[in-house]
């Protein structure tokens, strides 16, 4: 496991102190307000001052802050180390009764004085909503109270819900004014809040509207990460290690210069990098001299990151189906020194055709973004449910290319880490669940991570494997790092009894498991590029190709 001392091994000289600032934790607190997590002074007081990486709501976490005090080299581990064991618990609390209440929308997920319900609040009835609607929607006041009213009803629906009404009205409009009083289209509203209990939704739609700590991970090959520290802090940067979790990330909390432009950010010591996206690199735990895939690698913060695990020795090849991005990829790999790294450009449903083989393969596949919509807000209104249907049938595609391209065979690896920054179970666990059917062959293992979220077993009627607890997600509100799902295969040998054409054809046809539609890929498809190479490779050798051939 990848340890998060400032490279140990080197002892300080001195006691020179790190200029981060001392954390203040935004702890949930326990008192509470009578409006549950909802609208509370936690947005102002995260926005104030970006909080540490990894989860804040474990009361284990204010050992950090009693300490209080300057972040010294001394001391610098021993907090670093205190606060992700107190993260590592923090995020694994009550994840199986919250991930329960979200399912059941539970009575008792917000735990309130009676005293403090609204008593003058009422949910409109569907004319006044329209009514509502036809005016140009609700004051944000009105909305606000609202929502208050409403997580309260919902955290005891028998005691606080007016005669008559059903639960499912209280949801509709808790959903409804979400969409508003946040800015996304109803379906995603619903379809995100559908992932968490009530009060655990709206945590995750405010720290939506929070940006993430800024990361950066030291490039290994260029530097040492108390050495890029140390130049950093020179030029005025505030900043810390991110955690035990990585010895590489460091967090910046202020800048007086832009940290995307610094000497040793050209001099490509540092890569700038979401701390999210060190997880599934992480898990993927690539050896010196293996033949690593990144399948969907522009603009290469993973693939770098892979090339600098393997120390410049072996390969990767960083491969994205769109040429225009892989300029930005290619420009990475140079500016951080990767000498293992071969770029290309092929639809990853076409690999395992081009090539195969690989000790390890990473598929950070395409995604919706609901994990970084605090980056992308656009996300919040821009997605519709054909899009996830869309996604979701690509992801099905890429990941079983993704296992043929792995060599079962690898005498150090046979992996296959499939991530994501969305949230949604569609983009993920199902995704996951119809690799495992349609690929006997593989199996689900621990990804090694020291925390975050078990992955869905089973979600709104549907049963998935149960291996598929081994998957982790993380959130913004639970981890302070953008929303992140991660998996981890094993690829065994295939079954024998099959020939190897039998086995391309089941390869090349993915079936839609919703839709039953098959996705049939025209092995024909392939004479093009072979074609198409042949011709550079002649071309190359200084012949003359022969004339193309007519349709
Ligand atoms: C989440 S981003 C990858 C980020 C990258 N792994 C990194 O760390 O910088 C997904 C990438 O998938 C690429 N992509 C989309 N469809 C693809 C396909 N069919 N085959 C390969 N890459 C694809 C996109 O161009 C995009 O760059």
């Amino acid at each position: 496991m990848v340890q998060g001392d400032l490279d140990s091994d080197d002892e300080p000289e001195d006691d020179e102190p790190l200029r981060g600032a001392p954390q203040e934790f935004d702890f949930d607190s326990d008192e509470d307000d009578g409006a549950g997590p909802i609208l509370s002074t936690a947005r102002i007081s995260k926005q104030a001052r970006p909080a540490t990486i990894v989860p804040s709501n474990s009361d284990e976490d204010s050992s950090d802050s009693d300490e209080g005090g300057k972040i010294t080299m001394a001391n610098i581990e021993a907090r670093s180390r205190a606060l992700d064991e107190a993260a590592a618990a923090g995020a694994e609390i009550d994840a199986q009764e919250l991930r329960q209440a979200a399912l059941e929308a539970s009575d008792d997920d917000i735990d309130m004085e009676e005293e403090d319900i609204d008593g003058e609040l009422r949910l409109p009835t569907v004319t006044e909503r329209e009514e509502e609607k036809n005016k140009g929607g609700p004051d944000v006041h009105t909305v606000q109270q609202r929502m208050k009213h409403c997580v309260r009803v919902l955290g005891n629906f028998k005691k606080r819900a007016e005669k008559g009404r059903l639960r499912h009205e209280y949801t509709e409009q808790l959903i409804s004014d979400i969409a508003s009083y946040y800015g996304y289209n109803e379906f995603l509203a619903e379809k995100l809040f559908q992932l968490f209990s009530v009060a655990e939704a709206i945590e995750f739609f405010e720290a939506n509207e929070v940006p993430r700590p800024v990361t950066i991970r030291t490039n290994t090959l260029r530097t040492r990460r108390r050495d890029l520290a140390q130049a950093l802090i020179n030029r005025g940067v505030n900043l810390e290690p991110i955690g035990k979790w990585t010895n590489v990330g460091l967090q910046i909390f202020e800048s007086s210069v832009p940290v995307g432009a610094t000497p040793e950010y050209l001099a490509g010591h540092y890569m700038l990098q979401a701390a999210s996206s060190f997880l599934p690199v992480i898990a993927l735990s690539p050896q010196p001299n293996e033949r690593v895939l990144d399948m969907a690698s522009a603009p290469g913060g993973k693939a770098t990151h892979i090339a600098a695990l393997l120390q410049n020795t072996g390969v990767v090849f960083a491969n994205d189906a769109n040429k225009a991005r892989t300029k930005s990829l290619t420009a990475n790999v140079h500016r951080l020194g990767c000498k293992n790294v071969v770029v290309c450009s092929y639809d990853g449903r076409e690999f395992p055709k081009v090539m195969g083989g690989f000790d390890r393969v990473l598929l950070d596949a395409p995604c919706s973004g609901t994990g970084v919509i605090s980056k992308d807000s656009s996300v919040k209104v821009n997605k519709s449910e054909r899009d996830f249907t869309l996604l979701s049938h690509l992801q099905k595609q890429l990941i079983l290319c993704a296992i043929d391209s792995v060599s079962p065979e690898s005498k150090t690896g046979g992996y296959l880490v499939y991530s994501t920054c969305s949230v949604t179970v569609d983009e993920n666990e199902a995704v996951v669940d119809y690799a495992l059917r349609k690929r006997p062959n593989v199996t689900l293992v621990d990804t090694g991570l020291p925390f975050g979220r078990e992955g869905f077993t089973k979600y709104r009627g549907k049963v998935f494997n149960p291996s598929i607890g081994l998957t982790r997600r993380f959130y913004p509100h639970a981890h302070n790092m953008d929303g992140f799902f991660v998996a981890k295969f094993k690829i065994g040998k295939r079954s024998k009894s099959k020939t190897i054409s039998e086995v391309n054809d089941v390869q090349m046809t993915v079936a839609s498991a919703e839709s039953g539609d098959e996705i049939g890929f025209d092995p024909n498809e392939d004479k093009v590029y072979i074609e198409k190479a042949k011709r550079r490779q002649m071309k190359a050798k200084g012949l003359r190709p022969p004339p193309r051939e007519k349709e």
